[in-house]
């Protein structure tokens, strides 16, 4: 199975989950790339493609958006995906911070209905959790990332 891996990371917690997904699909033909990397001729031929952003003020992030805007109406149709975010927990934050985390809510719903509006299929959707703005993963999320990943790639 063709299996791309699409990202973005400020601080490399995104990136760390991305790379445990690969670990996950290890033996199938898989890749990684930064989502400002991403052409679409790097589409062609993926079976599943997995895209995971920080979330930035409940949404995902530029790097994200500008993708979103290079990839012309229609151009996803066909392509399976599974969309994931990094988030702080609410839990821990100050006062104002919960209250944005909360109000604004996880990246990962905004990027599938963008993905969806190009044409992709969501198969699945899920949110790891960082410590703080810069992290770390909270202890368990990579191996629940890992997870994650088997699971839909099992269903394929
Ligand atoms: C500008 C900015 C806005 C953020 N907004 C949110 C938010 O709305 N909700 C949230 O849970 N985390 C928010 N965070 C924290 C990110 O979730 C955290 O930085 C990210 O998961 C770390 O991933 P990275 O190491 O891959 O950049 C924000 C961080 C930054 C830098």
């Amino acid at each position: 199975m063709r299996i791309l891996i699409v990202y973005d990371s400020v601080y490399g917690n995104t990136e760390k989950i991305a790379f445990a997904l690969r670990e996950a699909v290890a033996g199938h033909d898989e890749r990684l790339m930064r989502a400002s990397e991403l052409n679409l001729h790097d589409l062609e031929g993926a079976d599943l493609v997995f895209f995971g952003t920080p979330t930035h003020g409940g949404r995902y992030t530029e790097e994200f958006k500008e993708l979103l805007e290079r990839l012309p109406e229609g151009s996803l149709s066909g392509l399976d995906a599974a969309v994931f975010d990094t988030s702080m927990p609410e839990e821990g934050q100050g006062f104002i911070t919960k209250k944005v985390v909360k109000f604004f809510g996880h990246a990962s719903p905004k990027l599938a209905e963008a993905l969806e509006k190009k044409g992709a299929r969501i198969l699945a959707g899920e949110t790891f959790m960082v410590q703080g703005k810069e992290g770390p993963v909270l202890p368990g999320e990579t191996e629940r990332a890992k997870a994650w990943a088997e699971e839909i790639v099992s269903k394929l």
